[in-house]
C-alpha cells in the first residue's frame, strides 16, 4: 500500500461534509492529503441527515393537498424511494471517485492516533506533517427505563422504517423533532413530541410561537416543559409515562435530544488535543486545536452544528494548515429550520439584543407576496443598533431562508439599514419583509429630534432659495 510509505501533508479523519471539503481544499493547493474514512463517504448531511429530511419534508408538504382530497397519505413507499432518489442523485458528488478526482487519495477504515505524526488503519500505518479530525457526531440517547430499545429510532436509524410509524413519539424539541415531526405528522402518523423545555428553544420566542401553532394545526400534540420518565412496553406498544404525570401510547419513539462528538477512542489524548467537558474538539478561530500541527471542523467540535459552517470551516482549517495562513472564520453564522413555514436566523435575537439594541418586525401580513399567496402568518424581524447597523434578523414564512442571505450579508460587512433600504427589491417578493424593516427604522430615525432639525434647515433653505426674485434665480 502506498500510504505507508509515505508522508502526507495532510490528513483528513472523517468523509463527511467537514472531511470532502477540507480534503479538496487542501488537494486543490497542491498538499498531498489522504482522506480516511471508516463508512461511506457524504457524511450524516448525505445519508441521514439533511439530504433525506429535506426530501421527506418536500414529500409531506406535496401529501397535505392530496390527503384533503383523498383522505389518505400517499404510500410510505413512494416517499421512500423519494429520498433514495435524491440521496443517490447527490451521492457522485461526495463520492471517492470525486474526491480521486480532485487529487485526493482515499482510505476506508477507521484511524486511530498512535503518536504524533503517526496513525493507523486496520493494520496500515500512516506517517502524517499535519492532521483536520471532522469525524462528526452522533445521535445522543438516553435511556428510558422499561422501553424496548427496538422500538426505539434515531435520526439514523429512522430512515430504516419501511412503514409509516402509527403513533410516532418525538423526544425532543429542537430543528430535528420540529422538522421529522411536521413532516410524518403530514404523511399521517400521529405525533406527539416530548420536549423538556419550550420548542425551538434557541429561536426568537415569537418564531417559536408561530412554530407550535403550524405543528398544532398539522396535527402534532405538544407536551413541553416535559419529559419521559418511564415505559411499559407490550406487544401494542409503549405506555409512555410522563414526568408530569400523563401518559401516551406509541408504536416508535424518536430521540432528537441533541448530538454526541465522535472523540472516543480516536487516541487524541496522545496528541494532546483538548476536548471540552462534552466531548467536543476546542479550536481557536483559526480552527487550530491545542496542538497547532492538529486541525479540527465540522460537528466534532463545540461549534453550531450545520453543513455550511462544516464545509467553510474545513476550508478554512485547511488552508491554514497547508499554507500556514492565518485565516479567521466568521461569527456570522446563518441556520435555517425547515419547517412550514420556514424559521431563518442570523445574528442576534431579541432575546440576545442589549440596552440600545431595538427590533424592527414587519409582519407579513403587510407583505403583498405573502398575501398573494395566502401565507401570511409570518414575519422579518431586525436587530439593530442605534446608528442602525443590522446586528441580527429572524424571518419566518416561505422560503425564509432564501431572504435570509442578504441579511446575513449585512451582519458580516456591518451593513446598516440605510444600505438595505437604499436597496431596490423586486416586488412582490418575500424579500419585501426585510426591506420594509429597512425602510421602518431609516424612517424613524429621521423622525428624531436632531434629523428633524436638519431637515428643517435645509427645507428652510432650500424655500428661501426658491422664494429669490426671478431674474437672480438659477434653479437647480
Ligand atoms: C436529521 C438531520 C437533519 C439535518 N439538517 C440540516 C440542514 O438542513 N442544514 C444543515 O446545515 N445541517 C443539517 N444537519 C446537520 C448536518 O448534517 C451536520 O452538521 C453535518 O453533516 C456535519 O458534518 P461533519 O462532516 O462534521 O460530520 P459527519 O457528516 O458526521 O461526518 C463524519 C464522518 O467521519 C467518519 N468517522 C468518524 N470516526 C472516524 C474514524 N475514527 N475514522 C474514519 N472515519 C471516521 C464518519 O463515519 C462520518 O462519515 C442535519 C442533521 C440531522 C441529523
Ligand atoms: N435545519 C437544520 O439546519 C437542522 C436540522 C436538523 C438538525 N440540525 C442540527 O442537528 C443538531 C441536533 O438537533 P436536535 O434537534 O437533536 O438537537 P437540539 O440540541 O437542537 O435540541 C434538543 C431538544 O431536545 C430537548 N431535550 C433534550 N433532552 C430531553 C429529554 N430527556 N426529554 C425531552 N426533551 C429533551 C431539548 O429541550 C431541546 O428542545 C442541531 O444542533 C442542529 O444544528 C440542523
Amino acid at each position: 500500500m502506498s500510504v505507508k510509505h509515505r508522508i502526507v501533508d495532510l490528513l483528513v479523519v472523517g468523509g463527511g461534509t467537514a472531511g470532502i471539503v477540507g480534503a479538496k481544499t487542501a488537494a486543490g493547493l497542491g498538499a498531498r492529503t489522504l482522506l480516511v474514512e471508516q463508512a461511506r463517504t457524504g457524511g450524516d448531511c448525505l445519508w441521514t441527515g439533511c439530504v433525506p429530511s429535506k426530501t421527506l419534508l418536500s414529500a409531506a408538504e406535496h401529501a397535505t393537498p392530496v390527503r384533503a382530497l383523498t383522505g389518505q397519505p400517499p404510500e410510505f413507499a413512494t416517499v421512500r424511494e423519494r429520498i433514495f432518489a435524491a440521496i443517490n442523485t447527490i451521492a457522485p458528488v461526495d463520492s471517492v471517485a470525486a474526491l480521486e478526482a480532485s487529487g485526493v487519495e482515499v482510505l476506508t477504515g477507521a484511524l486511530v492516533f498512535r503518536a504524533p505524526g503517526v496513525a493507523e488503519v486496520d493494520d496500515r500505518q500512516i506517517r502524517f506533517r499535519q492532521a483536520l479530525i471532522a469525524t462528526g457526531g452522533a445521535p445522543a440517547t438516553t435511556v428510558i427505563p422499561g422501553l424496548d430499545p427496538s422500538r426505539v429510532v434515531t435520526s439514523e436509524t429512522i430512515w430504516d422504517l419501511d412503514a409509516r410509524p402509527g403513533r410516532l413519539a418525538i423526544v425532543g424539541g429542537g430543528p430535528i423533532a420540529c422538522e421529522l415531526g411536521q413532516a410524518f405528522a403530514r404523511l399521517g402518523s400521529q405525533v406527539t413530541m416530548v420536549v423538556r423545555s419550550g420548542i425551538l428553544p434557541k429561536e426568537d420566542p415569537d418564531a417559536a410561537d408561530l412554530i407550535r401553532a403550524s405543528l398544532a394545526h398539522d396535527g402534532v400534540h405538544l407536551r413541553e416543559n416535559t419529559t419521559i420518565e418511564h415505559a411499559l412496553t407490550t406487544d401494542t406498544g409503549s405506555m409512555l409515562q410522563m414526568q408530569d404525570g400523563t401518559t401516551l401510547k406509541a408504536d416508535t419513539v424518536l430521540m432528537a435530544i441533541g448530538r454526541v462528538p465522535r472523540t472516543a477512542g480516536l487516541g487524541l489524548e496522545r496528541l494532546g488535543v483538548t476536548l471540552d467537558g462534552g466531548g467536543h474538539i476546542v479550536t481557536d478561530t483559526r480552527m487550530r486545536t491545542s496542538n497547532p500541527l492538529i486541525w479540527a471542523a465540522g460537528d466534532v467540535t463545540a461549534h453550531p452544528q450545520f453543513t455550511h459552517l462544516a464545509g467553510v470551516h474545513a476550508s478554512v482549517a485547511a488552508a491554514n494548515a497547508v499554507l500556514g495562513l492565518k485565516r479567521q472564520i466568521s461569527t456570522t453564522v446563518p441556520r435555517v429550520t425547515f419547517t412550514s413555514p420556514e424559521v431563518a436566523a442570523v445574528g442576534l435575537t431579541t432575546a440576545d439584543a442589549g440596552l440600545g439594541h431595538r427590533a424592527r418586525t414587519v409582519l407579513h401580513t403587510h407583505v403583498d407576496r405573502a398575501v398573494t399567496e395566502d401565507h401570511t402568518g409570518g414575519f422579518s424581524r431586525l436587530v439593530v443598533d442605534r446608528h442602525g447597523k443590522i446586528l441580527g434578523a429572524t424571518i419566518v414564512g416561505p422560503r425564509a431562508g432564501e431572504s435570509l442571505s442578504e441579511v446575513t450579508l449585512a451582519v458580516q460587512k456591518g451593513l446598516t439599514t440605510s444600505d438595505i433600504a437604499g436597496t431596490t427589491h423586486p416586488y412582490p417578493s418575500y424579500s419585501d419583509g426585510v426591506w420594509n424593516a429597512a425602510v421602518a427604522d431609516v424612517r424613524e430615525r429621521l423622525a428624531s429630534p436632531l434629523m428633524r432639525r436638519a431637515t428643517a434647515a435645509l427645507l428652510w433653505g432650500r424655500r428661501r432659495w426658491l422664494d429669490r426674485p426671478a431674474p437672480h434665480r438659477r434653479d437647480r
